[in-house]
């Protein structure tokens, strides 16, 4: 599903981030990716988003490989078949909790009656099928960041990258949003990196892999 050969990055002579990474992710596998602060674990995930480039390496989903030098098709890839959970949600202020669930389907051209009905469906799968109307400030930790897991895997992303998903949250709130991202992600076959400092939320990893020394290797 997702293939990384030789991925190089670096911010000048010192700040060599990885060099020659390679990582493979098959569908329905969620890996945890593990590291230092600053070892370049939000920048992989920038990478595989197409929001930055790397120096040199390929990255290939589902055997058609990104092309970094072309921004429209970076921004469509981002759109159409990635899925990002961020640690502050992202949510907007401004949308119901279903807007923002079908706003991906509304940026791929989805119309309105389905795209309502399919976010109504997302909600009612991470348990806030009674939230639907309520406005992202009225919501708790856990479950805006439910709601943020509906929005990132309503458009059967290929790829889903979270950064720190759980963060912001208590242990309570954090298990059920874990829960909600592993159930997700299996039932839809998607490849997922989860970016973490949390051995709770490694647990719920297929495989935990380390970047440490510019490389990634098993933990
Ligand atoms: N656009 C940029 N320009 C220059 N340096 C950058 C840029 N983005 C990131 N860096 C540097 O690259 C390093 C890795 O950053 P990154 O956020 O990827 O690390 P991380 O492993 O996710 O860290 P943390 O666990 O603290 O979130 C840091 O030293 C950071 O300052």
């Amino acid at each position: 599903m997702l293939e990384v050969r030789g991925l190089a990055k670096s911010y000048g002579p010192a700040t060599r981030l990885f060099d020659a990474l390679d990582l493979d992710c098959a569908p329905g596998e969620l890996v945890a990716v593990i590291g230092e602060s600053g070892s370049g674990k939000s920048t992989l995930l920038n990478i595989l988003a197409g929001l930055d480039r790397p120096d040199a390496g390929t990255v290939r989903v589902e055997g058609a490989t990104l092309d970094f030098s072309d921004d429209d098709r970076l921004a469509l890839w981002r759109r159409s078949s990635v899925g990002f959970v961020f640690q502050s949600f992202h949510l907007l202020p401004y949308l119901s909790a279903l807007e923002n669930v079908a706003l991906p389907l509304a940026l791929n051209g989805v119309a309105p009656a389905v795209r309502h009905e399919r976010a109504r469906a997302a909600l009612d799968q991470v348990g806030l099928a009674g939230r639907i109307d309520a406005s992202p400030g009225t919501l708790s930790g856990g479950e805006a960041q439910r709601v943020a897991i509906a929005r990132a895997l309503i458009h059967d992303p290929r790829l889903v990258l979270a950064d720190e998903p759980t963060g912001n949250l208590d242990e309570e709130n954090a298990g059920r949003v874990l829960d909600t991202l592993r159930e997700r992600v299996k039932a839809s076959r998607a490849a997922a990196l989860l970016v973490t400092h949390s051995p709770r939320a490694a647990a719920i990893a297929d495989r935990v892999l380390r970047l440490s020394g510019q490389r990634l290797s098993p933990a």
